[in-house]
């Protein structure tokens, strides 16, 4: 420590001078950003602005250069919100996700995507997906697995009967709270709503507190907020953005019984998505009903030294898909190793499609 006394007035002079200096800078790059999408416009009239693969390599970068004391994901998400106000100088990203307002998909689709993207609440996944084909929107958000509850096979479904692509995933740890409203009797609670996935989340915690209440699952946490607003003897399980959106107070916080509770949200898409230096790749693959197919199926990822990720296996619906799994791996299609295996398990399957290529989530 020196011994010279610092002032408040000095550090706060300082300060001023160094937003002036970030306020400049921030407004230099937004001029920047401004001119790759004359470049892109000119090369192509249709082009789009928004380059997942860019923004992944941006965030990486700035996280790899931090040097404290503003830890790197806090760092990196100020980032994720120039450049998200970067990109909606020039076009917003709409983005439509399974609603309604306040649930954990659309925190997960400002979270990748920033708050300055239009974000539209769709009240089921096979809305969210064909709203993305018919190109009303730009990208789509949807819930495909929790660390705590599993995979969310509706989601897995619906991209058989689709030619979407993944675009790009992010996780988000999910923090569940026990919420009334201002009418609740909070001694008188024998009814508690919210969505199953939820339920499943906060089991033993509700069978400690609550083993007597009434549980009522519905379509989603926000959808459960929004009940405990009418009824003095009900409490609702959901999230901050729920709990924000209809005022409600928090009366048990984080009761979750896993504290790394998390979710894997896909971003899908119209665009094949090139390199980003850390991808990942998924596939859905099926495969003749006979001895062996899934030791088939695997060996070709050992023998290239591929890292699985995940494998999930769920019923054919047609005759042609006898065995379905859903393969994420990591790598991106246009990397030799990666189109190697591809083509080996072409020849293995009675059926291929490559879901995406994508940066793996940053944030
Ligand atoms: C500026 C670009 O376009 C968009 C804006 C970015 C940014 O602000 O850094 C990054 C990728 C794109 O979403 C670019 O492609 O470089």
């Amino acid at each position: 420590m020196s011994d010279t006394p610092i002032h408040l007035d000095d550090l706060r002079q300082r300060i001023d001078q160094l937003d002036g200096d970030i306020l400049r800078l921030i407004s230099e790059r937004a001029n920047c950003a401004q001119q790759v999408a004359h470049v892109k416009l000119a090369q192509d009239k249709d082009a789009v602005f928004y380059r997942p693969e860019r923004e992944a390599q941006v965030l990486r970068r700035i996280m790899a250069l931090n040097k404290g004391p503003l830890d790197s994901e806090e760092m990196a998400r100020l980032f994720r919100e120039i450049m998200s106000a970067c990109l909606a100088l020039e076009q917003p990203v709409k983005v439509a996700y399974l609603g309604p307002e306040g649930t954990f998909t659309q925190q997960a689709a400002l979270k990748h995507f920033g708050e300055s993207a239009v974000s539209l609440p769709m009240a089921a996944i096979d809305e969210v997906f064909r709203e993305v084909e018919a190109g009303a929107v730009n990208y789509g958000v949807v819930p495909v697995e929790n660390s705590t509850e599993g995979v969310v096979n509706h989601t897995l479904d619906t991209f058989m009967d689709s030619s979407i692509k993944i675009c790009g995933e992010v996780v988000l740890r999910i923090h569940h709270h026990l919420l009334i409203s201002e009418t609740t009797r909070q001694d008188k609670v024998s009814r508690i709503y919210s969505h199953p996935q939820s339920f499943g989340q906060c089991r033993k915690w509700l069978d400690a507190h609550y083993p007597h209440a009434e549980r009522v699952p519905v379509s989603s946490n926000a959808e459960a907020a929004k009940l405990v607003k009418t009824e003095w003897h009900s409490a609702a399980i959901a999230g901050d953005m729920a709990a924000k959106l209809y005022g409600l107070e928090r009366i048990a916080d984080k009761i979750e019984d896993r504290p790394d509770n998390s979710t894997r949200f896909l971003i899908i898409g119209n665009q094949d998505i090139p390199m980003s230096g850390e991808d990942k790749t998924s596939i859905v693959v099926a495969m003749r009903n006979q001895p062996g197919a899934l030791h088939d199926l695997l060996e070709p990822f050992h023998r290239h030294k591929i890292d699985l990720t995940r494998i999930e296996t769920r019923p054919s619906r047609t005759g042609v898909w006898n065995y379905v799994f859903f393969i994420d791996f990591k790598g991106h299609r246009d990397e030799p190793q990666v189109a190697a295996v591809l083509e080996e398990v072409r020849l293995r399957a009675s059926e291929l499609r490559v879901l995406g290529s994508y940066p793996q989530g940053v944030l």
